[in-house]
């Protein structure tokens, strides 16, 4: 008796502690910090979750915010979505700048040329693929290119991961898509994260994908070590260029008492790569299509300069280079639809222009806001135009406030990754196919972890 008194003592404690969470937290919280925050124009609250987050959309704050990254820094990552990826972009401090050093080689344009067969060959895969299909129906067919070209995104990350593994590699794509759907289909746990420890289908299944990733991985680890010891691997994909930085960095961190890089730290390095550059770069990718499809003077453009570039060859990493229209159609594609937002946080009472920023508050600066003000971008701010970009992106705007990449240190580590990507599936699209939308196409820009046609991307492709 004593004991079930016990129980349910304990049970309505903890109850009350979670409503008394969850009242401090959709109420009581954002309500403070509205009080505290200055009513301005230029800054307001937008959403108030287990954190408030200010939109900060006035260019000369946003600069100081990402200039002062120091005071302005990244927020810790959710504890729910930590648990299944966590890596550089979400690490701060000694930590980041470790990994930050380590991981820049494996971008370089050198080592990206090495990873271009890879590239190719998924691409050769996706167009050889709409061939048959266009050819199968008439010399046109309907396609939601924005599924088609996350494959292709993934399959790239997966070869240029892990070149010689490639079935490997596509399953622990399809693993991490199913597990960013969980994450997106659980917005309590998101909010709440505490709600990850309850026993439900969802978070069962959750860790279940969490624990098959990093089995496959470190599986995929060992038998490269393997090999390498044997001399029968080329190792020049990323995991190749991460293992091998980890042994380099480990014998001099040893040196100097410091800390390397862990086998535990490469695969979520790997698992980070596929979701910060698959969606990313698939969401400049099917942007383009759409908007080369509402301005066929644009994609006539682009593909006269492909023919001229590289005629009906296949594009070599050289070519890619030398396509200047094609640099400035993404460019005003990634300014009008950049893929993320960015986040930054208060550790302590900041100032902020003439505001103080309490201890404890995110602030959101929504790239795509700022690429499409007028003050910033002139009357046509909203009109594409690639034009603005001919003379580089320093020219391109009067503010010089252009970053769909980031800001500073904390620039995206695959933007020539990114954007060899887009170029090369671009340019072969441009060499066999035109294309128009689809009556289906409905235009709606969605903001969830990446900017996304909300309804997908319905194009028509015309056999050339
Ligand atoms: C068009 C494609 C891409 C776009 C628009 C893009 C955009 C961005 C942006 C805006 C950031 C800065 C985030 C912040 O400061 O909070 C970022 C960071 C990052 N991106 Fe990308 N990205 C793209 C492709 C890629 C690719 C292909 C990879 C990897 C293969 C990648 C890996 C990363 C990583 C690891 C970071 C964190 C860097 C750090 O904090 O030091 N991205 N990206």
């Amino acid at each position: 008796m004593a004991a079930a008194t016990l129980i349910a003592a304990t049970f309505g404690i903890l109850v009350a502690i979670f409503c008394g969470k969850v009242l401090y937290t959709i109420w009581w919280w954002p309500k403070m910090i509205e009080k505290k925050l200055k009513e301005e124009e230029k800054i307001f609250v937008v959403w108030a979750g287990p954190t408030p987050r200010v939109t900060v959309t006035d260019p000369k704050l946003i600069r100081e915010v990402l200039n002062r990254y120091n005071e302005f820094h990244k927020p810790e990552a959710n504890a729910f979505i930590n648990m299944f990826v966590t890596g550089l972009a979400s690490y701060d401090g000694e930590k980041w700048d470790t990994h930050r050093k380590i991981l820049n080689p494996a971008f370089h344009v050198e080592k990206l040329k090495r990873m271009f067969p890879a590239f190719c060959a998924c691409c050769d895969e996706m167009i050889n693929r709409w061939e048959e299909l266009v050819n199968k129906t008439a010399g046109s067919c309907e396609l939601d290119v924005a599924e088609e070209l996350l494959n292709v995104g993934g399959d790239v990350i997966s070869r240029a991961a892990f070149g010689s593994n490639i079935e490997e590699g596509r399953s622990i794509f399809l693993l991490q898509k199913e597990q960013c759907e969980l994450i997106l289909a659980s917005p309590f746990t998101l909010f709440f994260p505490s709600l990850r420890f309850l026993p439900t289908a969802s978070n069962r299944k959750a860790r279940y994908i969490h624990k098959k990733v990093i089995s496959l991985i470190r599986g995929i680890i060992e038998k490269r070590e393997d090999a390498v010891r044997r001399g029968v691997c080329d190792n020049d994909d990323i995991l190749g260029l991460l293992l091998k930085a980890r042994n380099e960095e480990n014998i001099k961190s040893k040196a100097r008492g410091g800390r390397g890089l862990s086998t535990d730290d490469v695969i979520e390095e790997c698992k980070e790569f596929y979701l910060a550059g698959q969606d990313t770069t698939t969401a400049l990718l099917s942007w383009t299509m759409v908007v080369l499809s509402m301005h066929p003077e644009w994609q006539d453009r682009a593909r006269n300069e492909v023919f001229r570039v590289i005629g009906k060859n296949k594009p070599k990493f050289d070519d890619l280079n030398q396509l200047k229209l094609m640099n400035m159609i993404l460019q005003e594609v990634l300014r009008l639809y950049p893929a993320l937002i960015l986040i930054r946080s208060t550790s302590k009472s900041t100032k902020l222009g003439d505001m103080t920023i309490p201890a404890g508050v995110q602030l959101c600066v929504p790239i795509y806001l700022v690429h499409r003000d007028p003050q910033v971008w002139g009357d046509e701010a909203l009109m594409f135009n690639p034009e603005r970009f001919s003379e580089g992106v320093s020219k391109a705007s009067k503010e010089q406030l252009y970053f769909p990449f980031g800001w500073g240190p904390r620039m995206c580590i695959g933007m020539n990754f990114g954007m060899l990507e887009a170029k090369l599936v671009l340019s072969q699209i441009l060499q066999r196919f035109w294309f128009e939308l689809s009556p289906s196409y409905t235009h709606a820009p969605q903001l969830t972890l990446v900017m996304k046609p909300q309804y997908g991307a319905q194009i028509i492709l015309h056999k050339l």
